[in-house]
């Protein structure tokens, strides 16, 4: 496919307000992209690589300007590209406005021959920049994305800019992606057959509510169309979970399209986990040991653990005994190196190739837990992992088991994942220990002896539950006793004064509204000054524009954020303030889709009014 069509494409999406339109524009090009289907599913949400790969472009805003800037000519600096950010909001458009043509004109009257870019050859190219590493890399980078642009129409700059930043802003998530793909290759035309003899079927709860509030307006606007001209032909519950079920477990879209069309349903039900190909973490609801007896009569009770979530795997080798470990964020990010403690621990504890949940939590030299803040010192870390590996002692309290030997434990309830996680992980104190009880009282005496020991808190779950990769279901509750903090995403900043001037000092914070980002306050206590200039070092890259003292920064550090109170307040576009606010650290092991959203704020601000 030319990537020309595939950015008219993409700009009809762009323009199309109907979340059931967009379905069907989306399901359309999926139909037509033939050989080019998995790499086109991935594009047209941002995506250069599958969802569990954790290798990224690493192309910051400032680099992508320069290329820009580059390719729009010699009268052109990445000055002039910033100021039009500034006018424009938003890199797309600010490549669009250029005429890169001038240079292709050239190409051909040097006897280039220039049929234009295919969507294979935009992949293969940003897969060898992302490749591109050590001196002299950054300019490396910027040639090949000048290449690109050089050779791209407006309407093909204007996607090429996004993709590479991550961001289509065509109104096309993973809700959307599932959809098409069930619209795509399973559903099948009604010819007097109906495709809703699963209208009983209710989706499951869980999976269909959790995801996204896109899904939710989807499936109300589905239902509201019934009778309306409706754009598509109307995958069946089943199909659609067919795709999700498939998409949890290997999040790889562009492979499950391809599957659900060569192989449909059946197919889909063979898509396996993968030792290596991290999961999303099933997340957690605030709860109490009430609720959690009320509606299942007995719990599954744990420590809850204040550290970071680590997913781990390992090989096997050819002869079944185990080749390597590897470990994964939340996020599913690829953490192995930043922890060779735990890959050694893991390496001489366990024999089998298993997929294991837990949480690595920083300890002193008595084994007590230490704050959250210290572990994120050794999480993610790329340089003097030797040095911090001595400052800060870790430890693995795993607590799950979503594969052993072969064998995929996703559906197997609590209970048995644990026992199997007890037989696979060779050492019982790494094991998180699990109370099943219906017994209020003792699970207070749990709660107590969790808090008394350093633990955040508990986690409650329901015994029966199977593991749901993503999902912040009504599964997993987790209780805790301090005030609730918030993870905000930093959109802006202020340089500082006097000594501080080299350093940006004021954050502004805001929260996720749908694809957007709304401001609830600034922060500026709570960091030390060694912490002020790590935030700098950290956000002087996403720097977008630049006005006086202020600047306007790229979405994509997490603040933890504690407060006295959140208010209703008109000052801030999200509506509500925070008081008192207080910066607590870097959420680096969750991304700017993790952090809170206004519908939260505006629960935790209405709970506190009562
Ligand atoms: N025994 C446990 N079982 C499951 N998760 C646990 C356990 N102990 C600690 N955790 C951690 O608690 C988290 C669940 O809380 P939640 O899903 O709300 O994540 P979060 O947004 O990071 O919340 P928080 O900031 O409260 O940790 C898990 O992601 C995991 O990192």
């Amino acid at each position: 496919m030319q990537f020309a069509e595939f950015a008219t494409r993409a700009s009809e999406m762009e323009a199309e307000p109907a979340d059931l339109a967009t379905v069907a524009l989306v399901r359309d090009l999926f139909c037509d992209a033939g050989d080019d289907l998995p790499v086109v599913v991935r594009f047209v949400h941002g995506r250069v690589f599958p969802a569990w790969d954790s290798t990224t472009l690493d192309v910051g805003p400032r680099l992508l300007r320069g290329a820009i800037a580059r390719a729009a000519g010699q009268n052109v600096t990445a000055a002039d590209v910033e100021d039009r950010l500034a006018e424009e909001g938003e890199i797309g458009a600010v490549a669009a406005g250029y005429d890169f043509g001038g240079q292709r004109g050239l190409a051909a009257f040097a006897g280039g021959d220039d049929d234009g870019l295919t969507v294979a050859e935009v992949d293969e190219t940003l897969r060898e920049l992302a490749a591109a590493a050590g001196s002299g890399s950054e300019d490396r980078k910027l040639n090949t994305l000048f290449g690109l642009f050089n050779r791209t129409t407006p309407e093909e700059a204007r996607y090429l800019a996004r993709l590479v930043l991550g961001e289509m802003r065509i109104g096309v998530g993973e809700g959307t992606v599932r959809d098409a793909i069930a619209e795509a290759f399973l559903a099948v035309e009604e010819t007097g057959e109906t495709t809703d003899s699963e209208a009983d079927d209710e989706p499951n709860d869980e999976t269909r509510d959790e995801t996204d509030g896109e899904t939710r307006d989807e499936s109300e606007e589905r239902a509201a169309a019934d009778d309306d001209e409706d754009p598509l032909t109307r995958a069946t519950d089943e199909q659609l979970r067919a795709v999700e079920r498939a998409l949890q477990v290997s999040n790889d879209h562009g492979m499950v399209a391809a599957v659900a069309r060569d192989d449909g349903e059946s197919g889909l039900a063979d898509v396996r986990l993968e030792v290596g190909r991290p999961v999303q973490a099933m997340l957690a609801q605030a709860g109490t040991a009430a609720d959690a007896l009320d509606e299942w009569g007995e719990a599954a009770v744990e420590r809850k653990f204040d550290g970071a979530r680590v997913q781990v795997h390992v090989e096997p080798d050819d002869e079944g005994e185990t080749a390597g470990v590897s470990l994964y964020s939340r996020n599913m990010d690829d953490v192995t190196a930043a922890l060779p403690d735990v890959v050694e621990f893991v390496e001489s504890r366990v024999d089998a190739p298993v997929i294991l949940d837990g949480e690595v939590v920083a300890v002193d030299d008595d084994g007590a837990p230490r704050p959250f803040q210290e572990i994120l010192r050794r999480f993610r870390r790329k340089h003097d992992v030797d040095r911090m590996r001595d400052a800060v002692r870790v430890e693995l309290h795993a607590f799950d088991c979503l594969h052993a030997d072969g064998e995929d434990l996703l559906d197997a309830p609590v209970t048995e994942r644990h026992a199997r996680l007890s037989d696979v992980l060779d050492d019982a104190g790494a094991v998180s220990d699990l109370l099943v009880s219906d017994d209020g009282d003792e699970i207070a005496a749990f709660e107590e002896a969790a808090l008394e020991a350093g633990h955040e808190g508990i986690m409650l779950k329901n015994p029966a539950s199977a593991y749901s990769p993503g999902n912040r279901g009504k599964n997993w509750l987790k209780r805790k006793p301090d005030v609730e903090t918030v993870d905000l995403v930093v959109t802006g900043a202020e340089w500082g004064e006097g000594r501080r001037a080299n350093h940006l000092g004021t954050f502004l914070l805001s929260v996720r509204d749908g694809g957007d980002y709304v401001e609830i306050g600034k922060v500026a206590t709570g960091i030390t000054d060694e912490e002020l200039a790590d935030l700098s070092t950290l956000l002087e890259p996403e720097i977008v524009s630049e006005n006086g003292q202020t600047v306007e920064l790229n979405p994509s550090v997490v603040f933890e954020v504690g407060y006295e109170e959140i208010q209703a307040s008109p000052t801030y576009s999200s509506g509500y303030a925070l008081r008192f606010p207080r910066f607590v650290a870097v959420r680096e092991d969750k991304e700017v889709a993790d952090a809170d959203s206004l519908a939260r704020i505006e629960r935790l601000a209405e709970s506190e009014s009562r």
